[in-house]
């Protein structure tokens, strides 16, 4: 059976299609370009340029082949730009989530494997944070996301659709073979910013805020390797493919680093002692957030292979290089 990967031409998704081929399974990619890159699919895997709203599309792509499963990435996925453009948006990871939602239950795809965030906690009170703490998000993005959640567990209970929703954390790195990476333009992820700004590619970066109530005052995030979160979506389709329970579950490594301490390993593997500059807090910032992994270790048997932030900012910078020599 094929896997439809809708934003499969995004950061994560051109990961997640590497991994199915990997594995030797068949990755289709629907995805409509507005952030991703039609060089990050590989030639040999079918791609569909389009929304995940047409309807009509889905259709024609389910009619020619035999998809079992969605993962389902397509989004926006900046929480700041979030807080400018709501409306937008809402438009996106909610409303077209509806419609991609629709069209796996119209077209009898049982299994539905959704992005989540971290973002659908807010300000947490304790860490690590567990599933069965209550969703608070304090941005549209993290709302937006949350919507999804609650759409996907009624439609469960409706129609033969089970799903696993993975709320990943900070999602940082490149594939460690060299083929894939985060090419978005005008990045705004930290570890990606950082890494150009050694590169120098930026004169500096902004270090938003130093107020905060954690160690050294700057934000605390969970960092998780990009090809060790693809790899719990493949544990996520073998469990439900298995006939698993729909399940909510965490993705990061249990651990949290400030935005100083990334910051300094970012110099560490460089090398390059690049300008940073003290800002204002950025709106719709947690102080900290740290995943409890215990259920998507237990329940989908996720075995992490690069937890280490140095390995992490290693690969995102190789990536980052080969971009700026434009050899991709
Ligand atoms: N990067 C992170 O740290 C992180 C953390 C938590 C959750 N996520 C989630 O992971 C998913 C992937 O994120 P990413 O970092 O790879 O982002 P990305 O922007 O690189 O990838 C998103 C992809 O979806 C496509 N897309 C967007 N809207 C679409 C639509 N309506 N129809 C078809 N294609 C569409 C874009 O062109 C792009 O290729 C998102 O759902 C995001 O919310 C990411
Ligand atoms: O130039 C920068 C960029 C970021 N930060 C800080 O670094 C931390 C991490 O920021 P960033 O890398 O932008 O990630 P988040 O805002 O934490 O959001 C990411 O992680 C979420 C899950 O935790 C996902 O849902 C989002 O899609 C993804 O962008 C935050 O405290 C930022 O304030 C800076 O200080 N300077």
């Amino acid at each position: 059976m094929a896997v439809l990967v809708t934003g499969g031409a995004g950061y994560i998704g051109s990961h997640m299609v590497l991994a199915l081929l990997d594995s030797g399974q068949e990755p289709i990619v629907l995805d409509n370009l507005s952030t991703g890159f039609r060089g990050a699919v590989p030639d040999r895997v079918d791609f569909y340029e389009g929304d995940i709203s047409d309807e009509g599309l889905i259709d024609d792509i389910c009619a020619k082949h035999s998809i079992d499963a969605i993962i389902h990435f397509a989004a926006k996925t900046v929480v700041p730009e979030s807080i400018l453009d709501p409306l937008g948006y809402y438009l996106n990871n909610t409303v077209k989530a509806r419609a991609l939602i629709d069209s796996a239950a119209r077209n009898r795809i049982c299994h539905f494997i959704f992005s989540s965030t971290a973002a659908v906690y807010g300000d947490v009170q304790t860490n690590p944070v567990t599933e069965k703490d209550i969703p608070a998000p304090m941005s549209p993005y993290g709302r937006s996301k949350l919507m999804t959640e609650w759409m996907l567990e009624d439609v469960s209970k409706a129609h033969d659709l089970n799903y696993v929703i993975l709320r990943y954390f900070n999602v940082a790195g490149a594939d460690p073979h060299g083929r894939a990476g985060q090419s978005t333009a005008n990045a705004t992820h930290l570890i990606k910013v950082a890494c150009q700004a050694a590169l120098g590619m930026r004169a500096s970066i902004d270090v938003y805020g130093t107020d905060y109530p954690t160690r050294d005052g700057t934000c605390v995030r969970d960092y998780i390797h990009v090809t060790d979160l693809v790899h719990a979506h493949l544990d996520a389709l073998a469990y439900l493919r298995a006939g698993g329970a729909n399940l909510k579950a965490n993705c990061g490594y249990g651990r949290g680093f400030s935005v100083r301490q990334v910051v300094d390993i970012v110099k560490l593997v460089s090398g390059v002692d690049f300008d940073v500059r003290i800002v204002e807090r950025r709106p719709g910032d947690p102080p900290a957030i740290i995943a409890s992994n215990e259920r998507v270790t237990s329940e989908l048997g996720w075995k992490p292979r690069h937890d280490d932030l140095q390995f992490v900012v290693q690969s995102a910078l190789s990536w980052e290089k080969r971009l700026q020599e434009h050899e991709i």
